[in-house]
Formats: C-alpha cells, structure tokens, sequence
C-alpha cells in the first residue's frame, strides 16, 4: 500500500463578496453536527432566519482581515502543508470541510499520485462534534462511494500531546518576553452546552457544572470542554504561570441556545473592569488564524477591553506554519507513515 496524509482545515468563502459568503455559511450551517437541530428546524433557522441577515456582517468582517493572497486561514494552511510536505516524504494534502478545496478534491488528488492508504489529519486540537467529528464522517462516507480501496486512519486530538503543548507554550513565551502582562486568557471557540452531552459517551458524565471536566472519564475522549481545560492546564503548567494570572473562556456562541460559559467577551470586559490594564489573548482552538482570531479578537476584543478602560491587548498568533509546529506534525505524520501495514 502507499501511503499519503490529508490535512483538513474549516475553510472559508471564496471571496468576501456577501454573496460568497452566503453560500459559504449557507454549507456550513447547514451540517448536521454543526447546527445539531432536526432537519426543518436547522432549514428554518438557516435559510429562513440567519442567511438573511448575517452575511452581510460576516463580510464586513471578513473584509477587515481579507489578504491579497486570499483568506488568512486558507492562506496560513497552505503554508503549513508546504512546510510539513518539506519534512515529511509521502504526498501530504490539503482540504477543507466547507467551501472550495474539498475532501473529495484532496482524496482525488492523494489518488492520483497512488495513494491508497491515508491519514486524515483535522487540523484541530481538541475533539468537537461540529470540527473533528464531521470530518471524519464525511471522509469515510466519501471513501464508501468514491474511494473503496482506500484505507483510512486519522490522527487523534493532540490537545495534550506533550510536543505540541511544549510547541504552543513556546510560541506564548516568544510573545510574551518582554511584556508585563497582568492576565493571560485562553479563548477558545465555543460549543452549544448541547454539543457536549451528545457527545458523552458514557450518557451520564458530562454536567458542565464546572467540575465534572476534572474527574477523570471515559468521556473525555470526546469532550471538547475537558480537552480545552486540559491544554490550558498543560501550557500554564509549561509556562510556570501562577494560578491566578491565567484563564479559560468560550467565545463566536450563535444563538440563543446556553454556549459553553465563561464567554470571552464578557470576561475581557470584566478584567478591565477589574482594573486590569494588560493582557494577552491566546486561541488554542485554532491551529491557523482565521476570522475568529484576527477580527473578532484582536480587533473586537481589544475594542471591548479598551472601552472598560484596559491600556494593551496582546493578541498571541496561532501556530500557523512555525517551524517547531510543522516538525512536529510531521514527527507524528512520520510516526504513522513508518509502521508497517499489515495485509487486510
Ligand atoms: C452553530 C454554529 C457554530 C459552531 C458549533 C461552531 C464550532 C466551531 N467552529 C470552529 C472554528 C471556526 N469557526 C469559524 C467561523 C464561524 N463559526 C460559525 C459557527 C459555528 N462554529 C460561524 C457562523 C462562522 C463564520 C463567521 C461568522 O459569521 O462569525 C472559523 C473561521 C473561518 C474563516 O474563514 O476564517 C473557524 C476557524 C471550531 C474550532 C468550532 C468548535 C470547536
Ligand atoms: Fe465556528
Ligand atoms: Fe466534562
């Protein structure tokens, strides 16, 4: 067998044209596992109610962080699959789940080059319903009808893989060397509380009342919340930060439904309030910045923290294509490429 890697990112519009971006969310909100509602109510919520109104302001916003070369986050995830394509020597693809440069695209392609033995690798670290979950989903879906002599496997969370929190740690402490920040803030995307007891395997652990993340579960293998927990955790632990000068919290909730708590927004405009006048801002959930990192942290963010009488906002870039970070994706692409593939 020959083997090859496929990197899934999230995606993004063609263009920040609001027609684009319509027909982008118009995909995206329509999964399933994404907005988790029955189909009429998802149909209705989407088509009747939120594709009518937010495009125009996700364009907007999408306008403020556009780059010449194209989205940041598709821009940013080229980058990194070239790098890792640099140290790794099997074929390594790129796709995204929504938009252009689909999976089947990227399985086509890995095909081509004779590839029958692949690694799909959701560029996310912590597992999600809505990310890792209908990646692996629809590539095995597209694997049954278009690909049946390909085999798959993926690559687990790394939410807690040693290499990438000591990478992740790394990249903070560079940004943060000669600040004298006050509070550092781990943002990361938010989830529906629903999201998170659809995916409790167990049907009975996930409380979301603050403590059931710490004991430890077989439901955490799936549970986004405890795996953010854990790599906040993990990197303060890296950085020897003291208790009290670091944080986690939720942000980009839709919706009326209860999102995972503490909400990011809130909880900038509660440190200024405070009284905090530094702080840095880091989004674990994110390998590559995209619109939620760049518009609406470091710009509505530091908006919010400014207002409530804040002085300077730090925003800390995701790993992108660092150098460190895409060693160590193909440390662990590597790892995969070199055991042996035992006859069916
Ligand atoms: C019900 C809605 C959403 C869920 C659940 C959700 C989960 C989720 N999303 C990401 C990563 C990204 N989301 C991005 C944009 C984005 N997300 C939603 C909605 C949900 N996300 C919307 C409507 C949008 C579009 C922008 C907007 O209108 O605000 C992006 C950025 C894409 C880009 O082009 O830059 C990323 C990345 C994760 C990791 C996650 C669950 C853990
Ligand atoms: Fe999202
Ligand atoms: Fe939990």
């Amino acid at each position: 067998m020959s083997k090859g890697v496929l990197l899934v990112n999230l995606g993004s519009p063609d263009s920040t044209d609001p027609k684009d971006v319509k027909k982008y969310l118009g995909e995206f909100l329509m999964d399933p596992r994404v907005i988790d509602v029955p189909t009429w109510a998802r149909t209705l919520l989407v088509k009747g109610i939120i594709l009518n109104t937010r495009p125009k302001k996700s364009a907007e916003a999408y306008q403020k962080i556009w780059w010449k070369e194209g989205s940041p986050l598709i821009v940013l995830s080229q980058r990194l699959q070239k790098k890792v394509s640099r140290f790794s020597d099997i074929p390594i693809g790129l796709a995204m789940r929504y938009g252009k440069m689909n999976i089947k695209d990227g399985l086509q392609q890995l095909n081509d080059q004779g590839v029958d033995e692949v690694l799909i690798v959701p560029l996310y670290p912590q597992f999600a319903m809505a990310t890792t979950e209908t990646i692996l989903v629809l590539a095995e879906e597209l694997r049954k009808e278009f690909f049946p002599h390909m085999r798959f496997s993926d690559l687990p969370p790394f939410y807690n893989n040693e290499a990438y929190t000591k990478v992740l740690a790394k990249s903070i402490a560079e940004q943060l060397e000669n600040l004298d920040y006050e509070h550092l803030l781990f943002s990361y995307h938010g989830v529906p509380e629903r999201h998170i007891r659809k995916s409790d395997v167990t049907k009975s652990h996930c409380k979301i009342d603050g403590s059931c993340c710490q004991t430890a579960s077989a439901a955490h293998q799936f549970c986004y919340r405890h795996q953010c927990y854990e790599t906040t955790r993990l990197v303060a632990e890296e950085l020897q930060l003291k208790p009290d000068t670091f944080s986690t919290s939720f942000q980009s909730r839709l919706g009326f439904d209860p999102w995972l708590q503490p909400y990011t927004d809130r909880t900038i405009e509660r440190m200024g309030k405070q009284g905090i006048k530094k702080m840095a801002i880091v989004t674990p959930a994110f390998v590559s910045d995209c619109l939620e990192t760049l518009e609406e942290i470091a710009m509505e963010g530091e908006e919010i923290f400014h207002e409530v009488g804040g002085k300077e906002f730090t925003t800390i870039p995701c790993l992108n294509d660092r150098d460190d970070w895409a060693q160590t994706l193909s440390s662990w692409i590597n790892e995969w490429a070199e055991v042996k593939t035992e006859l069916a």
